[in-house]
């Protein structure tokens, strides 16, 4: 070893030796806080919202902001766990893409529930076998995910938080390469997501068989005992089947996003940057909707989201979902919702929570 080399990584022991005593003092000082909090409640999503954000401000590089957010959200969950273990439901199984995101949210220091439907999810919540849900709410080529607006409208859950995820594809099998590809296992939306790069890149392509699967995971585990077989799927479903990559980043759009949301019990203080989501309803008449969401352009408040979804009270009855931009809390966000409860049929606030 040159002395060079031995010098430097003599500085990084020190370096991890000093880091460790930090991370310790963190962990105890979240100790404490954990046994101040009388309500119960350890999760404060606008507390983490603001560290992350302050951490990503303050950055001397080199390391990128996206991955200072990544260690700090590690940090913050292990300090989390410290103070009281938590549960997360998610839209199983393992190794699909509503796992990354909780993932990505709350970090690895929790325990996860893999539910079968969006419906299990919601259940798990409601019935406090997790303390949160996280459910795909819409994607940025598919557009919304009825039943989780559904649930939103009948349940009493309420959302604590948003997480948006870029949606990468694989192409994995037993063994890398494409030739040897005779099927393929996909969920009809990660198919339809990469039609293009499958007719560009795969010449057998009028020979493959395709077979639907009910989730990414389940068409990864499906590859994983076919050896003419390949899945479209997660890195993560790659690495949890012990396949290889044949080819990565395969969807047509590489912008192609999911926002998920947090769904929980708890309401959320302001952050220095939320949005509220709400449900309304009104009556049938023409320029009723304008005339409903007018207060919201008087007090200046944005909306950033307006999606209608049939209210299921009657026939052709829509409520509509609403994203503002502020937080319920914020003086003009709470004189606009008192004049829109008192126009709608029907206001429901979902929740106010820290934007991302
Ligand atoms: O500030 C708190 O309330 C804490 O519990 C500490 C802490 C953290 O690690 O910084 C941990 C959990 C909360 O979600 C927010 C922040």
């Amino acid at each position: 070893m040159s002395e060079e080399l031995k010098q430097l990584r003599n500085q990084i022991d020190t370096i991890d030796e000093e880091l460790l005593l930090l991370i310790s003092k963190r962990a105890g000082l979240a100790q404490q806080i954990g046994k101040i909090k009388k309500s119960g409640i350890i999760y404060r999503p606008e507390r983490e919202a603001q560290i992350l954000t302050r951490m990503q401000e303050q950055n001397p590089g080199p390391i990128s902001s996206k991955h200072i957010k990544q260690l700090f959200i590690e940090i913050m969950s292990v300090c989390r766990a410290l103070e009281r273990p938590m549960s997360v439901a998610y839209l199983g199984p393992s190794g699909t893409f509503s796992e990354d995101a909780a993932l990505k949210r709350f970090g690895n220091a929790i325990s996860t529930l893999a539910c079968d439907s969006i419906d299990e999810v919601f259940r798990a919540v409601e019935s406090d076998s997790a303390n949160y849900g996280v459910v795909p709410v819409e994607n940025s080529t598919e557009g919304a995910v009825g039943r989780t607006m559904d649930l939103l409208l009948q349940t009493s859950l309420i959302i604590c938080g948003e997480i948006q995820l870029a949606i990468h594809q694989f192409l994995m099998a037993q063994q890398s390469g494409l030739s040897h590809i005779k099927k393929i296992y996909t969920h009809p939306q990660s198919f339809a997501q990469c039609h293009q790069w499958l007719k560009v890149n795969l010449p057998q392509i009028s020979d493959i068989a395709f077979v639907t699967t009910a989730s990414n995971a389940e068409a990864a585990r499906q590859a994983a005992a076919d050896a003419h077989a390949a899945a479209i799927a997660s890195k993560r479903a790659a690495e949890l089947f012990g396949l290889s990559i044949c080819a990565e980043n395969i969807e047509d759009d590489p912008k192609n996003t999911t926002r998920f949301l947090v769904i929980g019990k708890q309401l959320v203080d302001a952050s220095g940057k939320d949005k509220t989501s709400l449900i309304l309803s009104t009556s049938n008449h023409s320029g009723a909707i304008y005339k409903l969401l007018e207060p919201l352009a008087r007090y200046g408040v944005s909306m950033s989201r307006l999606e209608s979804r049939p209210s299921r009270a009657g026939l052709w009855q829509y409520v509509f979902f609403v994203d503002i931009e502020g937080h319920q809390q914020d003086q003009k966000v709470a004189a606009a919702l008192v004049e829109l409860r008192d126009k709608a049929a029907f206001l429901k606030i979902l929740g106010s929570y820290p934007v991302t």
